[in-house]
């Protein structure tokens, strides 16, 4: 079991605590469960199974503190966000250490993880002082029929408890991603870490009580989704969520009520190779956008389209990149690209006689995530582009998220909504317009 040094603080016994109302607290239920380590099949931590009382109460903590915390400057909120962001970057090597055992995240891109998360923190903090500290002002004669009588002042103002809920693969970074935007806000937050992966989430958490948000700001709540998933999305005191992860976001989406939902799903991410591509520079991307991290990355390349006359060389070159990848437990960095054989990515590849079959091959599935284009020609790489029903298209590169201020969203079944930096402080808000009306038309005159 896990638990030496700073994790004792967040442990009762072999089981950590669950974070509500500015403390770590045991369950009432005496039950827990467990994360299994994916490497040894053995139990590495337990976590609390928590109970819909307590859920309760969290909720009610969440609401009451976002009303405070809401009056607190903007400023001021910022300042918290940067020393958590501070604080989690110290905490890179006992994070990351989790990471390995709980979700067997290879030893180096763990690390990664931890810091590309203080990063993404503190961007948002520093984002946020700015998109949040601009309103608009808007004058009545642009429409017609009006005089100038009606000044329209706008601000950004929070939308109250968000409920984040990120997957397995990332539980560091894609619950910061939620995180962070929904503090500056204003609003509070209240984490449902993914099972395996929640302990390196709490430990995440801890970084947040430890630079000092008050109470019931941010809280994080641990159980099977399966068991408590439900009580939570539906739960009336939730007034958005932000999901990451597999078909349970659809299904989620179904059952949630009128509120804000941000939802970044599944991927069959394709990637479409021309005649004139650089094959060496494409058989590298689909090698490392196929297999990294086993292909458990929603942007994983999962389809290959290549066209007919490259094709036997494409293969070939994939073929050669594929025989030397090389299978280990995830404490060893030669493994920076792993694949099981027998559980491993599959990874088609189609050859096509045209564009177009590349293009309504990657537009008939459900899935609209992001995709990516070989070639020299910029021209071909547009047209295809903007022909390409995917929420992100990548041109001379695999797939992928980051940087993590970049716009990353999915179109169809692939979500709802645009995360990046700008785009979820904006979703995580809506707009309040105070409007000033006089009883005469007034027009500066220069
Ligand atoms: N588009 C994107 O940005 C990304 C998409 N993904 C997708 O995520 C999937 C893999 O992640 P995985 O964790 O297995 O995804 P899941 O959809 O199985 O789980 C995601 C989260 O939902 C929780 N959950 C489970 N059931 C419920 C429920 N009924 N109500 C509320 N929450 C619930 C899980 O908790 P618990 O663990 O306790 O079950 C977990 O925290 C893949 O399909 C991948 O493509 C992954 C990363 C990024
Ligand atoms: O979980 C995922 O798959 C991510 O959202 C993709 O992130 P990455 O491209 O940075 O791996």
């Amino acid at each position: 079991m896990g638990g030496n040094g700073v994790l004792a603080a967040i442990l009762a016994g072999d089981t950590f605590k669950y974070y509500s109302e500015g403390e770590w607290q045991v369950s009432s239920s005496g039950k827990s469960v467990p994360i299994i380590n994916p490497t040894t099949r053995m139990t590495q931590f337990k976590v609390q199974a928590c109970t819909q009382e307590e859920v309760n109460k969290m909720m009610e903590s969440a609401k009451n503190a976002q009303k405070s915390w809401a009056k607190t400057p903007l400023w001021k909120r910022a300042e918290l966000l940067h020393k958590a962001a501070a604080i989690l970057k110290d905490h890179k090597k006992p994070i990351a250490e989790c990471l390995v055992k709980e979700i067997a995240k290879p030893a180096k891109d763990a690390a990664t993880e931890v810091m590309r998360s203080g990063d993404l923190v503190s961007y948002y903090a520093e984002e946020g002082v700015r998109v949040l500290g601009e309103g608009k002002f808007l004058m009545s004669d642009s429409f017609p029929g009006n005089e100038r009588t009606k000044y329209c002042l706008t601000s950004k103002i929070p939308l109250g408890v968000v409920l984040a809920i990120p997957p397995f693969n990332y539980p560091v970074n894609l619950a910061v991603s939620k995180i962070a935007p929904a503090l500056i806000a204003g609003n509070s937050l209240v984490l449902k870490p993914p099972t395996q992966g929640a302990v390196s989430a709490l430990h995440m958490v801890h970084c947040f009580h430890l630079a000092g948000f008050p109470k019931g700001v941010i809280s994080g709540v641990t159980g099977k989704g399966s068991e408590i998933g439900d009580f939570l999305t539906m739960h009336p005191l939730v007034n958005c969520i932000s999901f990451t992860g597999g078909d349970t976001g659809i299904a989620i989406s179904k059952k949630a009520g009128m509120i804000p939902l941000q939802m970044e799903l599944g991927g069959k991410d394709a990637c479409i190779v021309l005649e004139d591509a650089d094959l060496e520079l494409a058989a590298s991307n689909i090698v490392k956008g196929g297999f990294s991290y086993s292909g458990q990355r929603c942007t994983a390349v999962k389809v290959v389209l290549v066209m007919e006359s490259v094709a036997d060389a494409l293969v070939k070159k994939v073929n050669e990149k594929v025989g030397k990848l090389t299978v280990g437990p995830p404490e060893n960095d030669y493994m920076r690209i792993a694949w099981e054989e027998p559980f491993g990515p599959v990874l088609p590849i189609i050859r096509i006689s045209n564009v177009e079959e590349g293009v309504h091959h990657c537009n008939a599935s459900n899935f609209g995530l992001q995709g990516c284009i070989f070639t020299k020609d910029i021209n071909k790489a547009m047209l295809i582009s903007d022909a390409m029903e995917t929420g992100t298209v990548q041109i001379n590169s695999a797939p992928a998220r980051g940087p993590d201020h970049f716009p990353f969203q999915g179109l169809k079944d692939s979500g709802i909504g645009s995360q990046g930096v700008t785009n979820s402080i904006n979703m995580m808000t809506k707009i309040k317009s105070t409007v000033i009306n006089l009883p005469t038309p007034s027009y500066a005159m220069g």
